[in-house]
């Protein structure tokens, strides 16, 4: 059983026409994702039969194919009415982006519990902000998109990402209409692209944040060695928890979302008792513990010349890298502990889809074994196998043990 046993107050931030209001004192001892044992029992049943994690995969993917064909469809519009289609595409992305939101939060159970300053949550949603975050865990663009549901920027916010993400069947090619900028890591090649990228996000219509998880790739053993040798030779402060920042698109988006970005979200995420999460995991139905620390730095307060505002980003993350320490002495972060509700849509928008595609395969199927035709039935099985290969290497994508060499000596990709 998970508790928190540290006496902390908890303030709870509820939705009402855009205001998150109310706080109130919880108790001493607060349980988190207790599911009632003889009520979930059906539920825990469903979680782990084979058929049902089968439902989700094909839900989403197929959803996500036709999903990527209405964004095609509207690739007309953008020399028409671009604000027009922009707005379209975030309404098309928020309803794939937030079935994997339902799926973490509704089918795994888990919730990001979320640390921050109350008086800066309320302005969480109400602006533009660049988002930094380590990149440590698996499921860490899981927990990104769930946080941005909280405050309604879901369908609309963005990262910088690699390039290889941008070839991903469903999620890749939503990203491409959705506006990500896509960089190959290498500044040389990326610099004109990225800027013009950064620079298009000035006139977006609707309110986003721009995710930069400035390590440049997710940690290991390996990188961090690598990366704490770059550091010494720099006669910089070691980082235990942390990969050396890159600074160059940190200072690069600062310089360019001046004006349009009000913020920097420094963002800190860790799992409770040393988890290790997996895309895997959720989709089996395990439930995660993240906790996740916000603070708030108004964009005025980020220096604009290129070598003060890389050390002040360094000394961000010497920051993040002594809160990461305390979390693994204290099991908390500082601060009071905000709650956004989750809310229904994200899971009514799964069921729709859900039992919509279900029932079409349903009738597929029928007619398939109906036809009686042996080529057929074995075409059929043929494409399952196909389907079940594609999957595997689309979640590859998300095992860091399959990690680029990014950052390590000698090999930087
Ligand atoms: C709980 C969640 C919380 C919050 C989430 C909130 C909101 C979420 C919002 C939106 C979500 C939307 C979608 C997200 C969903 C999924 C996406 C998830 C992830 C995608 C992320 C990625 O793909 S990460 C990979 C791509 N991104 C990056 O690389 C960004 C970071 N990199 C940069 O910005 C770089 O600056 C650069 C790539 C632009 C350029 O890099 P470059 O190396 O060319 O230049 P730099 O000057 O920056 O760096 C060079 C200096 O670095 C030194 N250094 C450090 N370490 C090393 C090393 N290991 N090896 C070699 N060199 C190293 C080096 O010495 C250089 O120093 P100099 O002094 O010589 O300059
Ligand atoms: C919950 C949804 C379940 C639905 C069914 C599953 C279908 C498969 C979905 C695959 C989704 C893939 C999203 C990939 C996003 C991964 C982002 C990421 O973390 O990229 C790593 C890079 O930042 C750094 O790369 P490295 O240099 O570490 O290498």
């Amino acid at each position: 059983m998970n508790f928190c046993a540290t006496k902390q107050r908890q303030v709870e931030v509820s939705r009402s026409r855009n205001q998150y209001t109310l706080e109130t004192e919880v108790p001493a001892f607060k349980y988190r994702n207790e599911p009632n044992s003889t009520k979930m029992s059906l539920f825990q049943w469903l979680k782990g039969q084979f058929l049902c994690q089968l439902i989700i995969v094909y839900g989403f993917l197929v959803s996500g194919l036709l999903i990527n064909l209405l964004q095609i469809c509207t690739l007309p519009l953008w020399p028409i009415n671009k604000q027009l289609a922009r707005r379209i595409n975030c309404k098309l992305g928020y309803s794939l982006t937030s079935q994997s939101v339902a799926i973490l939060e509704w089918w795994s159970g888990t919730e990001v519990t979320i640390y921050t300053d109350p008086k800066d949550s309320l302005l969480y949603g109400q602006e533009n902000a660049i988002v930094i975050l380590n990149h440590n865990f698996e499921i860490d663009f899981l927990c990104g998109w769930s946080f941005c549901d909280r405050f309604g920027l879901l369908g609309s916010s963005k990262c910088l990402a690699k390039k290889e993400l941008s070839y991903l069947p469903v999620i890749g090619w939503m990203w491409y209409f959705l506006e990500m900028v896509f960089i190959k890591r290498k500044w040389e090649e990326d610099k004109n692209n990225f800027v013009q990228r950064v620079q298009n996000l000035q006139d977006y219509p609707e309110k986003f944040w721009f995710l930069l998880q400035c390590e440049g790739t997710r940690f290991t053993k390996e990188k961090h060695r690598a990366s704490m040798q770059v550091a010494e030779k720099k006669g910089m402060p070691l980082l235990k928890h942390h990969l050396l920042p890159r600074t160059k698109g940190f200072w690069v988006a600062v310089q360019n979302l001046r004006g349009t970005v009000a913020a920097v979200y420094c963002c800190t995420l860790n799992f409770r008792d040393n988890e290790t999460p997996t895309l895997r995991g959720v989709i089996r139905g395990k439930t995660y513990h993240p906790d996740f620390y916000i603070r708030r730095f108004p964009l005025e307060t980020v220096p604009e010349d290129e070598a003060e505002c890389s050390a002040w980003l360094h000394r961000l993350y010497q920051e993040k890298d002594r809160y990461q320490e305390d979390y693994r002495q204290t099991g908390r972060f500082p601060g009071p502990i905000v709650k956004a509700p989750r809310s229904p849509w994200t899971l009514i928008n799964w069921l729709a889809w859900t039992s919509f595609l279900v029932y079409a395969l349903c009738l597929v199927l029928f007619k398939i074994v109906n036809s009686g035709s042996v080529l057929t039935i074995v075409a059929t099985v043929a494409v399952c196998i196909a389907v079940s290969v594609g999957v595997r290497w689309m979640v590859g994508h998300t095992e860091i043990r399959k990690s680029s060499k990014y950052g390590v000596p000698l090999n930087n990709n």
